[in-house]
């Protein structure tokens, strides 16, 4: 079952300063920089969306208002399938968290990984916070998973490299096979062979599985290999 994605009125602005003695300053909005707004953005169920634009443009940002995990009253940002429509910018803390446990998979640019637990173990950590259902399905996609990351099932993921760390969340993020994938630079540790393998697993579990893909990268060799790609730039969202 797909999901859509509709996003309305989005304008993300920043304190021009971080570091200020004053927070009464800080609210005023000449002292507040544009980081970007747009209008609209749809995404349709299925979609591969690469977000791409300098360092310091928002991907990160705008990842993260689409999860749900950054909030913009006066925004909307709605997913709805056959069944549900969920405007994640009117959602309870609880009922967000819900949301994405059920629906979204992540993989954030520090991992966030258990060091002091097995890689298989992390693969899947989603279940456990679903009171540990892990249907033998499950349990063997993340093993095939691994498998196709190259990283021993039963390695503690504080021993692993960088590179094989952002493949374990990268496992983890896919194993429930969630209607949408949010990545955060899922190859930025990684060697462009290595790169190119892993994203040829992510593309194509996506693909098999209707799962929407969307990934903030700074790679221009992987913009190609995406359905669509759009550009932060201007403080704009453009098609690239
Ligand atoms: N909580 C915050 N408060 C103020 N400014 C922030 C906050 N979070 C991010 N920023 C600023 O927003 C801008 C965009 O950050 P973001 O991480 O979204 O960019 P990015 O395009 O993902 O960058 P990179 O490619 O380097 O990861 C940066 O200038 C950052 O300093």
């Amino acid at each position: 079952m797909g999901i859509d994605l509709l996003v309305r009125n989005l304008r993300i602005d920043l304190p021009a300063q971080l570091a200020t003695s004053s927070f009464e300053k800080n609210k005023s909005p000449e002292n507040s920089r544009l980081l970007f707004s747009l209008e609209r953005l749809s995404i349709a169920s299925g979609e591969s969306l690469a977000l791409c634009g300098p360092s310091g443009s928002g991907k990160t940002t705008l990842l993260n208002v689409l999860a749900g995990l950054q909030r913009h009253a006066a925004a909307k940002v709605v997913w709805s399938d056959a069944h549900h429509t969920h405007d994640l910018m009117q959602l309870s803390g609880a009922a967000a968290d819900r949301w994405r446990l059920h629906h979204a998979g992540l993989v954030f640019q520090q991992f966030e990984i258990f060091t002091s637990m097995s890689a298989l173990e992390n693969v899947i950590s989603p279940y456990r916070f679903d009171h540990w259902r892990c249907p033998q399905a499950a349990r063997a996609r993340a093993l095939d998973l691994l498998v196709q990351f190259a990283i021993p099932a039963t390695a503690m993921a504080g021993t692993l490299s960088r590179g094989e760390q952002q493949r374990v969340a990268i496992a983890r993020a896919l194993v429930r096979l969630p209607q949408v994938v949010f990545a955060d630079e899922p190859t930025a540790s990684l060697d462009p062979a290595t790169a190119k393998r892993v994203m040829d697993v992510l593309l194509a579990t996506c693909a098999a599985n209707a799962v929407t893909l969307i990934v903030a990268t700074h790679d221009s060799a992987l913009l190609q290999r995406f359905s669509r790609v759009l550009k932060l730039q201007n403080a704009q969202l453009v098609n690239a």
